[in-house]
């Protein structure tokens, strides 16, 4: 048969250089209002981006900045008011509540040294630059979204941000104390601030639990404060010994500082994509430094943002333990009357509206609308991600862009109603969108406004289908459950041909594929291929319920949904069934290793990034061991002690248990940094199927955790894994 994939490496590259270059939105802040000479309004619009630099092999950020003439109802000019410009060393920055000052953590090289500092620039001077490292009140400035931030009292006055806790100096119990054992710019520093270091013996080698996945060496965080005009930084005192704190902000008036604190006793578990850790809203007080609950502590809490009017605070709670994503609550605590309510509670199965419940574990850096009275929320709903109105009052939810064209809607920001958005879709890379918020009760619809537009790939074909397991595939405890997928593939056919397939199911498994850019398998599209990507019963977006659905079915049902969706696309007629191939990672290379081995003739070629090949083994080294008991279909509690049952049942399940009967190719890509799959699951793999002589070829990535998203492992996985496919499909 005819076959039109592109299979020379050279080509391949060139195409993947090609499509590597659109940069993806990542911030954007609306600045204050300006009125021109003329009377006429404006604002500057401050967006950073992130793209791949293939050369340097890294990401690059830069920023770029936009003026939007406005009537505060709808934009009447707008365009670009300079060109790009790269940012290098910044950790973190933020512009004052009146854009006068914008305050920036950077990080810089010193005669070898890394040193961080708190710069506070006014106008076009830098006014202060404090070397954070030297002061040697905490240890390292968190960056992350998990706890970092970097917040301006409202008085502007003073910053808000976490670190780690300072550590004394460690030192040996024979190390003689001499001039060499410490650094020439420590001695300096030390000198300069007038006072010689502390020091521990016989710590140098304590265990420090940390807070897994992304957040190595991420264990206590501190809440600080620095005196802008006195130039000193304190650590709060007042939070609980038991709790680590984040996502803080300054309290109305200034009084103190509302945080998310997580319990780390008896310890840590992993926290990334993890929104399940039982954690709860605080307040500690400046003066008196006395810290109180605001929510139940019996539920996991998120993203805590503050109403314009600072008279209520909106977060998002679910379930502790239990499936990691889950369908969340929106909770509004009301700060003078300190009573909890929840504005939009779970959804078990989508409505009639299409409204399926919000699954998010972060909102937008602002969310309300200037009136104090309605959130927006981006969040995926089935397929799409859209952007959902939510009234406070009545907890009404509708969608801002069911109607608009599909794909995938973030809100960057919304300032003074002002919605700054990136919009994507599979055949069309970020653009940059701003649009009003209607008012209160209207109906109308958002006049969006291109700022930044992106080339669409006319190329790209997509859809997304529906599927109805059959009814021996029902889940008998959440009857009538449907799923989706996303399938992309090249616009022109020729006649005759047909396209070979590759499946793509998702990780998590409590996650989703939304219509989104995706940069792999848009090449991997333009060079020939149609991509199945499946969200089968589990996934988010779709209810609580479809979530439920899957825990203790793992292996099976998400299994015989990817199969039964790939089987009814090949019914289709379009597509090569002697061409068809699978890769997943994470929970989605446990799929496609299941798929190996329990359709063995099925599948020509197989790529498992990070996969999860044996819960049995991984449990006693993942940074999340409750994900394994959780899938396999037990209660997790901390002082879950192993179990034979639990563990037969938990290898029962796993894709190691069907390797026997593998016959295709697998290509194994491992990240030698990953906390949540470690490497070793990978290994097991492929020495079973070494021992079995089917081909296995594995990539190791140093430096790499679980997402293998460096630009240089993304970019060298991206050609093996086209290659492979290629080969293994006799393109
Ligand atoms: C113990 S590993 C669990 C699988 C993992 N889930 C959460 O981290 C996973 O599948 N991750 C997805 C999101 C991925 O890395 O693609």
């Amino acid at each position: 048969m005819e076959s039109q994939v592109m299979t020379n490496p050279e080509d391949i590259s060139k195409l993947y250089r090609e499509l590597s270059l659109f940069p993806s939105l990542t911030r954007a802040d609306v600045g204050p209002v300006i009125t021109s000479q003329y009377g006429g309004k404006y604002s500057n619009i401050y967006t950073e981006w992130s793209q791949r630099d293939l050369e340097r092999s890294e990401n690059v950020k830069f920023c770029r900045q936009y003026i939007v003439f406005h009537d505060d109802k709808s934009v009447v000019y707008s365009g670009p008011s300079g060109n790009c410009t790269e940012i290098k060393g910044e950790l973190l920055s933020k512009d004052s509540p009146s854009g006068d000052m914008k305050a920036v953590v950077r990080e810089s090289n010193i005669k070898g040294e890394d040193k961080q500092f708190l710069e506070i620039w006014s106008k076009n001077i830098k006014v202060k630059s404090i070397n954070l490292t030297a002061l040697k009140k905490h240890g390292k400035v968190y960056e992350d979204d998990q706890f970092g931030c970097l917040v301006w009292s409202h008085s502007e006055t003073h910053l808000l941000y976490v670190a780690e806790r300072k550590r004394l100096k460690a030192q040996s119990f024979f190390q003689s104390v001499s001039p060499e054992s410490c650094s020439l710019a420590d001695e300096e520093e030390g000198v300069k601030m007038g006072k010689e270091e502390e020091t521990t013996k016989g710590e140098q080698f304590v265990f420090y639990e940390d807070w897994g996945e992304t957040l190595v060496s991420k264990s206590s965080p501190v809440l600080c404060v620095l005196d802008i005009e006195g130039s000193n930084v304190s650590v709060l005192e007042g939070v609980p010994d038991n709790i680590s704190p984040g996502q803080a902000f300054w309290a109305p008036s200034d009084t103190g500082v509302v945080f998310v604190g997580w319990w780390h006793e008896p310890f840590r578990l992993g926290l990334k994509y993890s929104p399940n850790r039982r954690s709860s809203l605080f307040y500690v007080d400046l003066t008196g430094g006395q810290c109180e609950q605001l929510s139940s502590g019996s539920s996991a809490v998120c993203s805590p943002k503050l109403s314009p009017d600072q008279c209520r605070i909106i977060y998002l709670e679910c379930a502790v333990y239990g499936p990691h994503q889950q369908c969340s609550r929106l909770c509004m605590y009301d700060w003078y009357t300190k009573r909890t309510s929840v504005v939009v509670d779970v959804v078990k199965r989508p409505r009639e509206d299409g409204f399926a419940g919000i699954y998010s574990s972060s909102l937008s850096p602002l969310c309300w609308s200037a009136d104090s009275q309605r959130i927006l929320v981006s969040c995926p709903q089935g397929s799409r991600k859209d952007l959902l109105l939510v009234e406070t009052t009545t907890g009404s939810v509708t969608s801002l862009t069911s109607k608009s064209p599909g794909g995938s809607w973030s809100l960057l920001t919304i300032e003074r109603d002002l919605m700054v958005v990136s919009w994507s879709s599979p055949n069309c890379p970020p653009s940059l969108r701003v649009g009003f918020l209607p008012l209160c009760g209207s109906s109308e619809e958002v006049d969006w406004v291109m700022l930044e537009e992106s080339q669409t790939q006319p190329d790209i074909d997509w859809q997304i289908l529906n599927f109805t397991p059959p009814p021996e595939q029902d889940n008998s405890q959440y009857p009538g459950l449907d799923f989706d997928a996303l399938l992309l593939k090249p616009k022109d056919v020729k006649e005759g041909v047909k396209l070979p397939l590759i499946v793509t199911p998702h990780g998590g498994p409590h996650s989703v594929i939304v219509a989104d850019w995706l940069l792999s398998s848009s090449v991997l599209c333009r060079m020939g291929f149609a991509i199945l990507l499946v969200n089968y019963r589990g996934s988010i977006g779709y209810g609580q319920d479809s979530i439920l659905s899957l825990p203790g079915n793992v292996g099976t049902q998400d299994v015989k949904d990817v199969q039964f969706a790939v089987e009814s696309v090949l019914r289709g007629g379009a597509f090569d069934e002697q061409k068809v191939a699978v890769a997943g990672g994470s929970h989605g290379g446990f799929v496609a290793c299941h798929l190996i081995g329990q359709y063995p003739e099925f599948y020509k070629a197989c790529v498992a990034r990070n996969p999860v090949i044996n819960l049995a083994s991984m449990i006693g080294s993942t940074d999340i061991p409750d994900w394994c008991m959780v899938e396999a279909g037990y209660n997790y509690s901390t002082d879950c002690l192993p179990d034979p049952a639990v563990w037969e049942q938990m290898l029962n399940m796993s894709p190691i248990k069907h390797v026997r009967q593998v016959k295709t190719p697998v290509l194994l890509t491992l990240g030698e940094d990953d906390k949540r799959v470690p490497p070793k699951q990978g290994i097991e793999y492929y020495r079973a199927l070494k021992a079995l002589q089917v081909p296995v070829r594995l990539l190791w990535y140093p430096g790499n955790n679980h997402s293998l998203s460096k630009v240089d492992a993304e970019s060298d996985g991206f050609m093996n894994i086209a290659l492979w496919m290629t080969q293994h499909l006799s393109l």
